[in-house]
């Protein structure tokens, strides 16, 4: 089953009287149980392609289906996971409360403890277990990024949408971050992960490259 299906998906942004073409025609299909790696130099659109995906930004043309359908940005954080570049993280929550922030919006009628015990698993395979009650200011900025991950991977989202997810860390730490974006797949995740990290490029089932807003099967030649 397909949790994206894009096809000549186009975005410009209009910079006074310059327009940049971010996304040229993007055909893409993401399915369930799928890592598939999106690569490109800088400034090649892939951030674009992930916040029409999100809903963040609005197509100019094209047809695209997220999830079971309907609006992107109408997904709840089950259906439609996110870790942003900024990563997104609520100053005010501990890294606890902010990984288990999905499952409060989800609302207590469909709560349960599984959630819970995610995020117990997450962060202590994050090696984030002795920082549960700091607050974003309090850690790094690679501690902060294995957060925002734990955070989108806490209601087993069925497609997670992940922008250099790895960008912070250290090898072992990209390593586990890695690993967490495949148990998710083995679940029936849909991951598409935007990155410039060879070995994310390596473990995943299919890598997409990004070239000035064309997408194309395969890495970059
Ligand atoms: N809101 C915006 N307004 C104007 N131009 C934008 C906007 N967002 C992105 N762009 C431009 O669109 C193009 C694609 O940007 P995008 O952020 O998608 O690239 P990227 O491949 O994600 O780059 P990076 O690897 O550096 O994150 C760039 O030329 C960028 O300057």
């Amino acid at each position: 089953m397909s949790a994206v299906r894009a096809s000549g998906v186009r975005k410009c942004f209009t910079r006074g009287a310059e327009t940049v073409t971010a996304l040229d025609g993007v055909d893409l299909v993401v399915d369930a149980g799928q890592v598939v790696a999106l690569v490109g130099p800088s400034g090649s659109g892939k951030s674009t392609l992930l916040a029409v995906l999100c809903g963040w930004e609005v197509p100019d043309a094209g047809a695209l289906v997220v999830g079971g359908g309907g609006a992107p940005d109408a997904q709840g954080w089950g259906e439609l996971a996110l870790v942003p570049q900024a990563l997104g993280l609520v100053a005010d929550l501990s890294l606890l409360d902010n990984v288990l922030l999905p499952a409060r919006l989800r609302g207590p009628h469909r709560r349960s403890a599984a959630p819970t015990a995610l995020a117990g698993q997450l962060l202590a395979g994050f090696g984030l277990d002795h920082l549960t009650d700091r607050y974003p200011h309090q850690v790094s900025l690679g501690e902060q990024q294995r957060a925002a991950v734990a955070r989108a991977l806490v209601l087993r989202p069925a497609l997670l949408l992940a922008d250099e997810p790895t960008a912070h860390q250290d090898r072992e730490h990209a390593d586990r971050l890695l690993d967490a974006l495949h148990d998710a797949a083995d679940d029936g995740t849909a991951v598409l992960v935007a990155t410039h990290d060879e070995v994310a490029w390596s473990r995943a089932d299919r890598v997409v490259s990004m070239r000035d807003g064309q997408l194309t099967d395969g890495p970059p030649s």
